[in-house]
């Protein structure tokens, strides 16, 4: 429940509020109360209470027009006739609102997020072991793979951050529940459309930055990208920072809050890395999941579990145990090759990828990948230029998750950086059964890049059914 009365205070104290319309009539202050027992953005889920929020480049002042609702809040007087509260910032509104309606559910967990171009998923889930073992399972998650409130059943959520009035809402959830504990990544698209205006995180974990996520609906430069990123620090009560990242210096000079770095230019460096131990924090950590970018996720969430309460012991144990789905799986082949799966879907990550798996199989190495239609467009140029400064690789082009565009020529974009003639199959399961069916022996290794265990391809916007790598490697092994 909120009244009006509230979301004109929250709205004023925030100098967002500029005025309440009601049939024609201006209003500086509410003239009644009234009290909302439920918030909404979207037209097709009100009731006779709700406060909606009308946002968003596609909404259309027909969402508005037949609704029976006492109030919407909105940058725009769409003049349907019912009263509206305009706002400078109609995102800004709905995080402190949402906040307030939720009865601010941050102050009643501790909460952790990561942020970077890439490890948040990976770091998120070795943090949620150690914290699991530290407050006895009463970790909430919020991430891309899996959202859970409970902290035992997992559902996928649609975005990496949620609206800021899901997020309330599962962080309330989450406190009915007996959580204690939150870990959930922050995109950089959380912070451009204000998914958490307001809130303070108790620890907020930078793991690194490259151009990613530039496009006509993410982000217009690298420098609003890393902007956006950087506001986790800013917002959060304790800061971790990977000393080795780009830009550090920048990073560290804008801190104004308590922090601890790691990396090899930090008091926390990683020795003695091999492929399931590593060294740092002055003990020796066993790992699954191998990659030297796998030790440095687990260093993150390691500190800053320490941090949250955690002891070394559950950090020990927490790092030993984690796995990922769809992160660096290996499975064998009847003929001894490897097949490796990861979610690698940039240039940066498929360039540590094939880093790891290259020391190791010295016969014929082949990369299955695709880049996304309508998202992260520069990631085309990115891995076809990697891909062709690697000339002893075999690659196959395929599909992942064209959404509006054409797969053929999505691939045929990536291949125009890239001298040798690739050979491009679309369909992402005959590409997998091709490569697997060209092994002939242990020191050969495919790597399926990009969807990981994803069960879907997004195909003309849709979700449509996919196997899945694993699965599908699974089935030709
Ligand atoms: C750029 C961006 O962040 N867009 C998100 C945002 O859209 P928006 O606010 O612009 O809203 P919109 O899509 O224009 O829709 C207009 C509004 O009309 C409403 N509506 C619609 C139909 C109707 O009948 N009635 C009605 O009221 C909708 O509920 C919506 O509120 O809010 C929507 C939900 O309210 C999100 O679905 C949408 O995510 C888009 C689809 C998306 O894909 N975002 C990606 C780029 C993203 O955010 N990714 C990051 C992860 C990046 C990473 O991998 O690191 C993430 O955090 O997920
Ligand atoms: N610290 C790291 N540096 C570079 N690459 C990494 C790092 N951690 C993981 N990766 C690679 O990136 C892939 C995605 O990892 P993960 O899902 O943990 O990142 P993410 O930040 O959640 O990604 P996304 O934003 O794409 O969902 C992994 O499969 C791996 O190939």
């Amino acid at each position: 429940m909120i009244t009006l009365k509230t979301v004109v205070a929250i709205l004023k104290n925030d100098h967002n509020f500029r005025d309440i319309l009601i049939d024609g009539t201006y209003f500086n202050t509410e003239q009644t109360d009234f009290i909302f027992d439920s918030l909404s953005y979207d037209s097709r889920e009100v009731a006779s209470k709700t406060l909606f929020f009308a946002k968003g480049s596609q909404f259309k002042r027909a969402f508005l027009a037949d609704l029976a609702i006492p109030f919407y809040i909105s940058e725009t007087d769409y003049e349907v006739g019912i009263p509206a509260i305009i706002v400078n910032d109609v995102k800004h509104a709905m995080s402190l609102i949402a906040m307030a309606f939720y009865g601010n559910p941050q102050d009643d967990l501790k909460t952790l997020a990561f942020t970077g171009t890439k490890g948040k998923t990976t770091a998120a889930y070795f943090a949620k072991s150690i914290l699991d073992i530290h407050n006895k399972h009463k970790t909430a998650m919020f991430s891309t793979m899996d959202t859970t409130l409970d902290g035992k059943t997992f559902f996928k959520s649609q975005l990496t951050t949620p609206e800021s009035i899901d997020l309330f809402r599962m962080m309330r959830e989450a406190v009915s529940n007996g959580m204690t504990h939150l870990v959930m990544e922050v995109s950089s698209q959380a912070y451009k459309t204000a998914r958490v205006y307001g809130l303070t995180f108790d620890v907020g974990v930078f793991l690194n930055i490259s151009p990613d996520h530039i496009g006509p609906i993410e982000h217009p430069t690298f420098e609003d990208y890393f902007y956006c990123k950087r506001q986790l620090l800013a917002n959060s009560r304790f800061a971790v920072v990977n000393a080795d990242m780009d830009h550090f210096d920048f990073i560290k000079s804008e801190l104004t809050c308590d922090y601890a770095f790691y990396g090899d230019a930090s008091l926390h460096p990683i020795t003695q890395s091999k492929a399931f131990s590593f060294q740092a924090l002055d003990q020796t950590f066993d790992i699954q999941l191998i990659g030297h970018f796998n030790q440095e996720n687990a260093v993150a969430a390691a500190l800053s579990a320490l941090q949250l309460g955690a002891d070394i012991t559950d950090v020990k144990k927490g790092i030993a145990k984690t796995t990922v789905p769809g992160r660096m799986e290996v499975i064998k082949q009847a003929n001894g090759a490897k097949i490796f799966v990861d979610y690698a879907h940039n240039a940066d990550s498929l360039d540590k990828l094939i880093n790891v798996v290259l020391p190791h199989q010295t016969g014929q190495v082949t990369v299955i990948i695709g880049t996304t239609g309508n998202k992260g467009e520069s990631r085309r140029q990115g891995i076809g230029e990697l891909l062709n400064g690697l000339p002893n690789l075999n690659v196959i082009l395929t599909a992942d998750d064209p959404s509006f565009e054409d797969p053929a020529a999505i691939a045929r974009e990536i291949a125009s950086f890239i001298d040798r003639d690739i050979p491009i199959i679309i369909d992402r399961e005959v590409a997998i059964q091709t490569a697997m069916q060209q092994t002939s022996g242990p020191n050969d290794a495919v790597i399926i890049a990009g969807k990981g265990v994803d069960a879907y391809q997004i195909v003309n916007g849709v979700h449509t059914p996919y196997a899945g790598d694993k699965n599908i490697a699974e089935k030709y092994l």
